[in-house]
């Protein structure tokens, strides 16, 4: 029925002659940045509310139930523009599905604001409330932009770990559901359909993906997606940042490690302890795991926008390090991976809080001129 269609759009596969260039090998890029929250975390946190909403009873459960129709009036808009404008204001549900939505009243989602930006946005389009919650490292034009989306925003501690200890605590009050950023099987299941579509757009399978790791929502979900189109063997180099390298950590000690803090500026890789599935990822599948300098994504940042005309967060400018830094070559030099490589997928996961402000502010806390 319609009423399951995703709140992700199917994003754009290009290729990048200037990644290409530097990397030695044609690489694709799966523009998660042009989402309609602005990074691939609406693939997994919109399927986990609708799943969510339609279990619990949200309008979507409760038009299936009926027999209700996509478009029918009273259904919530779900055509609303991209955020930045007044919140859609939605019709009156008939009494039927405000009664039906006792399973599920309020999502509360902890987040270094990109995960609270999708659960916001999804909760809008399913007409349920939502309550973000996010360390204070997360920018005032991020907590405006939540609150443009209807999202009641409370900002709570230093790291995403201190947020979600919060978040955890108002997922207490009966009726509301937590949204985990990355540590849900519904939300590996949503970013599994990013290597769907790889798969309906590839002429062959890639020799390589590239992704950013913070908590392991993302790789948990290409490992789903891979194992789904049979594409198991595919080996994922997960890059992070010194400083939010958790996953790293974790793989050097085998088991999970906590960080004593998160130093790197790219605040939004900035999860503790990884998740434990990331951990189970790396044992299942081929997973390359390669840390970078701050200065490193951020350079490559800016270089993105010079190539690419796309402005994207310093969690997505690690992964392009390892493109533009000669990461690649120096792995098929070591033997880990093949020689020649056909191509390599790079998810530009994106990130919107980012601004050209902002991107000198970091140039000038790094001291790269
Ligand atoms: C603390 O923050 C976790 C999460 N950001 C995670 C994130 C990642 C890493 O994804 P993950 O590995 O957490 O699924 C990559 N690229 C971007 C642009 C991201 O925002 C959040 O927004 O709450």
């Amino acid at each position: 029925m319609e009423a399951e269609r995703p709140f992700h759009l199917v994003s754009p596969l290009l290729e990048s002659l200037p990644l290409s260039r530097a990397a030695g090998t044609k690489v694709y890029m799966k523009l998660e940045n042009v989402q309609p929250t602005g990074s691939f975390k609406i693939r997994g946190i919109g399927h986990f509310c609708q799943e969510v909403s339609v279990a619990g009873g949200g309008p979507w459960g409760c038009a299936r139930r009926a027999g209700v129709q996509w478009g029918h009036p009273m259904l919530p808009s779900v055509s609303g523009p991209r955020w930045g404008h007044a919140a859609v204001p939605f019709l009156p549900l008939p009494p039927a599905f405000q009664a039906a939505r006792k399973g599920c009243r309020h999502f509360v989602c902890s987040s270094g604001g990109n995960a609270g930006m999708a659960a916001a946005y999804a909760a809008r389009k399913l007409g349920l409330p939502a309550t973000v919650v996010v360390p204070s490292s997360t920018g005032p034009g991020t907590v405006r932009r939540l609150q443009e989306l209807g999202a009641t925003v409370e900002v709570c501690g230093k790291v995403w770990d201190e947020a979600n200890r919060r978040a955890l605590e108002l997922a207490d009050t009966p009726g509301w559901v937590s949204v985990h950023p990355f540590d849900h099987p519904l939300v590996w299941q949503g970013h599994a359909s990013l290597v769907r579509e790889l798969k309906d757009s590839l002429e062959a399978k890639p020799d390589a993906i590239v992704l950013a790791v913070g908590g392991g929502g993302l790789l948990a979900g290409v490992v789903a997606g891979l194992q789904q189109v049979g594409w198991p063997d595919v080996p994922i180099i997960a890059a992070e940042t010194w400083g939010a390298h958790s996953f790293h950590a974790a793989l050097e000690a085998g088991r999970l490690v906590t960080l004593p803090d998160i130093t790197s500026v790219a605040k939004c890789l900035g999860a503790q302890t990884v998740s434990a599935r990331a951990l189970e990822c790396a044992q299942e599948s081929r997973v390359i795991s390669q840390v970078v300098e701050d200065a490193e994504a951020v350079r490559a940042v800016e270089r993105f926008l010079d190539d690419e005309r796309m402005l994207v967060q310093p969690a997505c400018g690690a992964a392009l390090a390892l493109l533009y830094s000669g990461r690649l070559q120096r792995l098929q030099r070591e033997g880990r991976l093949g020689t020649p490589l056909g191509s390599v997928v790079l998810v530009v996961c994106g990130g919107s809080s980012i601004t050209a402000a902002q991107l000198r502010g970091l140039k000038s806390q790094l001291g790269l001129e």
